[in-house]
């Protein structure tokens, strides 16, 4: 028994080491150290095994899954609009110019009351907990004070957050009351942003990270994207923004500068390692190319590319090409704050671009071939991928990541997973989490070795 093992975790695991394959740890004790981080895994038949179990169950820091329980990775979510979460759901049938300006922003702007941020950010933090999403990359409003709050929720709740102020100061692009009141204060706010984030760390052992978050470029003025490059630079900061979204974002920035969203944004000095872009679905092979020599993220939305994007992302091909690539909900241009959501959809969205959707047209010409990915691969990208987007220790079990786990229980009455034993190799029950399972299966979430939801 190591001195600086805290806590044992016993009960059985799926986790995804690898791009494209599983590894299913049976019986497997996992210890945990004083620092959340995963000490050891100690598989079943390893010789020391019974003999630990049994010594930690005598020191009483033994945690038992229990039969028809498992364990899985905290979700990472690259992709959330925190003060969009009272609209999930709602006005999904607008292009995406209009519902910006129409839905999002009225609804953006209420969040200058600190008072009702708090009351919505803490609700969605919770709920996201406890659909087994332990790291967040959140956009907050473009209200200061209120992103601060968005830190605080994480913090105060035990979620792992990354957290921008979103900045918009194009008075031509924005209405007069939601936008930045200049480029010179959108970027000191930022700085101020980086300040009490920081500041909270001694508070969050599971970390708490501000985010540079320009919108995206059509909301942006030259100046205030050169001030985020050069803030971004100084700090070595985490930098979000949306990217090559849909037809009229990428015809937008191409009229504005003469060059696609991915060169503009790297001219500004916004994509750089672990930034993290949403949507990306227009990337061409060289835009990829250049994703992959930076260590630029995409935060693939699936549900939401559905509708504002009306394209979806060639994963496989990108993949290929050593485009780091996790997902995010989008909410609310992702109607679902439930990741499993989107592991659903990454999957059918790829089938539905390798073989086309319009059976009018001749087979050979409908889809784009070869693009399908795995329900494996999936969750691959809904935690280890995010993970290595973000740079972080997260999303496998593995000895040196965070303990971050969601225990699923497959013996609900009402939410059975067990599929009446039919089908029961260890691919079989785990393609049925991922398929079938719901919010209510989900009933312990931990971040850095700490249970934050116990239902
Ligand atoms: N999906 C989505 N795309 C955007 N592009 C700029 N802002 C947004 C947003 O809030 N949601």
């Amino acid at each position: 028994m190591a001195a600086d093992v805290r806590q044992a975790f016993l009960g059985s695991f799926f986790h995804t080491p690898t791009y494209g394959s599983f590894e299913y740890l049976e019986d497997a004790l996992i210890e945990v150290d004083a620092g959340g981080v995963i000490a050891r895994v100690v598989r079943e038949d390893d010789p020391r095994h019974d003999e630990l179990v049994r010594a930690y169950h005598d020191s009483g820091v033994l945690v038992e899954l229990g039969q028809g329980r498992y364990g899985l990775p905290g979700f990472v979510d690259l992709h959330v609009h925190a003060c969009q979460w009272p609209q999930a759901g709602i006005a999904l049938d607008e292009p995406l110019d209009r519902w910006l300006l129409e839905r999002t922003f009225p609804l953006e702007s209420k969040f200058a009351d600190v008072e009702f941020a708090r009351t919505v950010y803490g609700d969605l933090v919770r709920q996201l907990l406890a659909r087994g999403t332990t790291t967040v990359v959140y956009f907050g409003s473009a209200h200061l004070d209120a992103t601060v709050e968005l830190a605080r929720a994480c913090v105060d709740a035990g979620q792992r957050g990354l957290v921008g102020k979103t900045v918009m100061d194009d008075p031509t692009a924005n209405p007069d009351y939601y936008r930045d009141a200049s480029p010179r204060k959108a970027v000191e706010e930022t700085a101020q942003l980086i300040r009490e984030v920081e500041a909270m760390r001694p508070d969050a052992p599971q970390g708490v990270w501000p985010v540079i978050t320009p919108r995206f470029i059509p909301s942006c003025t030259d100046e205030v994207l050169r001030g985020l490059g050069n803030l971004a630079a100084e700090h070595d900061a985490y930098v979000q923004s949306h990217c090559n979204e849909g037809q009229w974002e990428h015809d937008t920035v191409l009229a504005r500068f003469g060059k696609e969203d991915p060169y503009a944004l790297r001219d500004f000095g916004l994509l750089r390692e672990h930034s993290i872009m949403a949507h990306c679905t227009f990337l061409t092979p060289d835009e990829g190319a250049l994703f992959a020599q930076v260590g630029a993220g995409i935060a693939h939305c699936p549900i939401s590319n559905a509708y504002f994007a009306s394209s979806v992302l060639p994963v496989k091909r990108l993949r290929e090409q050593g485009v780091r690539i996790g997902l995010g909900t989008d909410i609310s241009g992702g109607f679902s704050p439930n990741m499993y959501d989107d592991i659903r959809q990454a999957v059918m969205a790829s089938r539905m671009l390798e073989t086309g959707v319009d059976a009018q047209r001749p087979e050979p010409e409908r889809g784009s071939g070869d693009a399908r990915i795995s329900v494996v691969e999936a969750l691959y990208l809904a935690t280890a991928g995010g993970a290595e987007a973000l740079g972080l220790p997260v999303g496998t079990f593995e000895p040196g990541r965070a303990f971050d786990l969601q225990v699923v229980d497959t013996c609900l009455p009402y939410a059975d997973l067990t599929g009446f034993g039919v089908f029961d190799a260890p691919e079989d029950r785990l393609a049925r989490i991922l398929y079938l399972s719901t919010p209510e299966n989900i009933r312990q979430v931990y971040v850095q070795g700490r249970r934050v939801i116990e239902k």
